[in-house]
């Protein structure tokens, strides 16, 4: 790291600085930054909720695709993606660093810029992390630690027949904002200066926002009228499987009614892609889907509009599959149109 030794690294880029103190009223941080270890403080009645997520150069962003402040804030919203996915409420969050030794405390600096940007809107305290060089690329894993009241983290495994599947935003955007930035060949502009048909595709793919506050209303609402949540990471298909696995269920989804953006729409049409396609198996949208009581959907509605939000009802989960096997997924293209088995494929990082 040209002029910056580890610990000097790691004081730069922490905000609170190196001292192991209280963090600020309410963060629940008792020891923060600086010492071997953060202690913090859960509240009474809740249950704490944590998940860990790595973004690695190449793998998940290249120079064309992502700046660091990009790189920074996704690597944040998609682990917060998986406390939404659980109904939990954002607390704290650990970062680690493996970073090759050529690359910048500046570009590290837009790096943090972004954590902290991420963390910051929705209420995480960055309280520790790990800094190591890197023989290869880039490496981000952000911990994330939250909270539910005990008993109502929200599961893929509830899902039951008669539910209606709904999905809180529109898909696909973020997989042609990625296949964009990626035929163009040069380094990502900054959002501002890309054409406005491509931006809203570019911010999904860079600046994905988690549903957090959709994931709290589902997790707040009475007991029963949401079923199973998950967040979709890996594409629409893949998620729903999922759901449909860990529930013993089977999912039938509606092509027609799955949302999309006019400009991803327009994208596809231009580069004879199929927006569906991009929608059910391209992935990072973060967005979630889940499963409401048939009998709760305008209840869920009203909760969902007194905070300016909605969701798209997008399937229903079968009484009985028509495939034998209960756990599965068809999707239906067009209305009347014939059902298919869903390929239970989206990204996988091994496949
Ligand atoms: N290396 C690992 N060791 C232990 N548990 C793991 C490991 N990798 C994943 N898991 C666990 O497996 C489960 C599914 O993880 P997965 O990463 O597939 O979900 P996700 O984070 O929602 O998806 P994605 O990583 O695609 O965003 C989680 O409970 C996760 O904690
Ligand atoms: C340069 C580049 N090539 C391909 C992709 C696509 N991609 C990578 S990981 C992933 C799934 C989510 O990750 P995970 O399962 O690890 O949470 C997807 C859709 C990308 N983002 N950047
Ligand atoms: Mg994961
Ligand atoms: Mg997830
Ligand atoms: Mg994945």
């Amino acid at each position: 790291m040209a002029g910056v030794d580890e610990f000097a690294l790691i004081r730069m880029l922490n905000q609170s600085g190196m001292k192991g103190v209280p963090g600020p009223a309410g963060s629940g941080v008792s020891v923060g930054i600086g010492d071997d270890a953060a202690v913090l403080r859960s509240a009474g009645g809740t249950e704490l909720v944590v998940s860990c997520d790595t973004m690695v150069e190449s793998v998940h962003f290249k120079p064309e695709t992502m700046t660091y402040r990009d790189i920074g804030y996704k690597a944040m919203a998609s682990s917060l993606s998986d406390l939404a996915a659980m109904g939990a409420k954002p607390r704290w969050a650990l970062v680690a660093l493996a970073s090759s030794r050529g690359l910048s405390a500046a570009r590290l600096g837009e790096l943090y810029d972004g954590l902290y940007a991420c963390a910051n809107r929705y209420g995480a305290t960055i309280v520790g992390g790990d800094t190591t060089s890197s023989p290869g690329g880039l490496t981000v894993t952000v911990t994330v630690i939250g909270e539910a009241a005990v008993g109502r983290a929200l599961l893929r495994s509830s899902a039951k027949p008669g539910d209606a599947v709904f999905v809180t935003g529109p898909l696909g955007a973020s997989a042609a904002g990625l296949r964009y930035l990626l035929a163009q060949g040069e380094a990502a502009p900054l959002l501002e200066a890309l054409p406005d048909a491509i931006r809203p595709l570019a911010r999904a793919h860079r600046m994905p926002e988690p549903r957090i506050v959709a994931g709290l209303l589902l997790g707040e609402a009475r007991t029963g009228l949401c079923g199973a949540l998950n967040d979709i990471s890996d594409g629409l298909a893949s998620e729903a499987w999922e759901i449909a696995e860990a529930s013993d269920a089977h999912i039938r989804l509606f092509g027609h009614c799955i949302p999309q953006l006019d400009e991803l729409r327009a994208y596809a049409a231009e580069t004879g892609l199929d927006p569906l396609d991009l929608a059910l198996y391209g992935g990072e949208d973060y967005e979630l889907v889940g499963t409401v009581r048939a009998d709760g959907v305008d209840e869920l509605s009203g909760i969902f509009a007194q905070a300016g939000l909605r969701f798209w009802v997008v399937g229903e989960v079968a009484e009985a599959s028509p495939y034998g096997s209960p756990a599965g997924v068809t999707f239906i293209r067009e209305p009347g149109g014939e059902p298919v088995l869903l390929g239970k494929k989206g990204y996988n990082h091994f496949a």
